[in-house]
């Protein structure tokens, strides 16, 4: 368990001492410690500032996360990658098609974590009906952009949210991480609950390695749930297992505002998810 969570905070410290030392991270001090590793998170990249929207650092973190996938699949080809780095709807695509290109690619050990969006659709939904977030599980599923982030309160128990408090909530967990990019007004994103989110998963993910059975959390996979549309990830609830991604569970029953909902998030996951591709294909790792 160590030293997956090692792993992780060597990435950090590499990058902070080649910050301040001009250390270079890459090839061999990267090498060194990604090698052996089973579990790494890639929260690589610039977070956004006011204004911006995740695709804004497309840019910029698509040829970070891209060279980091290339690193991973060179040192340690089979371990769990959790990918943090926004825009997370296309920089999964990104790190499967290098994976793809390096003859690695096992879409049962990649995932986009997507686990703030629970985190915070839990909080909101306590504030409305003055529980305990840790007792409130509302499914969110889609990807992790704005109208991609799709809240199924319907599937949480809590049918009396509707209307325009419904909306309201809807609208609050879909662009919950701007609120957070205003609030820090230009120094950063939701750093510190993208901690929480991160260490959430990945102990879940250690915990299902170990052998315990029913650990599901949502995650943005390679999914067959929407590929008949065109949408080769997406996240919905997973079951995980010793070999990582061990069921996909579908999306369940929906109303009709959230089919609304859906819609609109498979017409831009799409398109995100085409531009990450894209990205590889025109600028593969060197
Ligand atoms: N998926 C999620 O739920 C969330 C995702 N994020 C995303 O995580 C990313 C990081 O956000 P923060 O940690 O707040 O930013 P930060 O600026 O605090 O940390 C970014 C890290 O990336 C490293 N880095 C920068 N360029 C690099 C390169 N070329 N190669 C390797 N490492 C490099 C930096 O050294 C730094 O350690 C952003 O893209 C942000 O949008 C943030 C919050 C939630
Ligand atoms: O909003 C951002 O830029 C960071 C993020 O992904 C989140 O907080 O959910």
């Amino acid at each position: 368990m160590l030293r997956s969570a090692g792993v992780a905070a060597d990435i950090s410290h590499i990058n902070t001492k080649s910050e301040v030392k001009g250390y270079d991270p890459t090839p061999s001090g990267l090498r060194e410690c990604l090698t052996g590793a089973e579990i790494v998170l890639i929260p690589a990249g610039v977070p956004r500032k006011p204004g911006m929207t995740r695709d804004d650092l497309f840019n910029t973190n698509a040829s970070i996360v891209r060279d980091l996938a290339k690193a991973c699949a060179e040192a340690c080809p089979e371990a769990n990658l959790l990918i943090i780095s926004n825009p997370v709807n296309s920089t999964v695509p990104i790190c499967a098609e290098v994976l793809k290109s390096r003859g690695v690619y096992n879409p049962k050990r990649l995932f986009g974590v997507t686990t703030l969006d629970v985190v915070r659709a839990s909080r909101f939904v306590s504030e409305i009906k003055g529980s305990d977030p840790a007792n409130e599980n509302i499914t969110v599923v889609g990807g992790h952009s704005g109208v991609t982030i799709v809240p199924l309160i319907s599937q949480s128990g809590h049918s009396d949210i509707s209307g325009e408090k419904l909306d309201t909530l809807v609208n609050r967990i879909q662009f919950g991480g701007d609120e957070v990019v205003k609030a820090k007004d230009g120094a950063g994103s939701a750093t510190l609950s993208m901690a929480m989110a991160g260490a959430r998963f990945a102990e879940s993910l250690l915990r299902a390695s170990q052998g315990e059975t029913g650990v599901v959390e949502p995650t943005f996979v390679d999914s067959p749930l929407y590929k008949s549309k065109g949408v080769d990830f997406f996240a919905s609830k997973v079951t995980l297992g010793p070999d990582g991604v061990q069921e996909i569970h579908d999306v369940g029953k929906l109303t009709s505002h959230e089919e609304g909902l859906l819609d609109a998030c498979l017409a831009d996951l799409k398109k995100n998810i085409e531009k990450g591709v894209k990205f590889v294909a025109e600028n593969p790792p060197k």
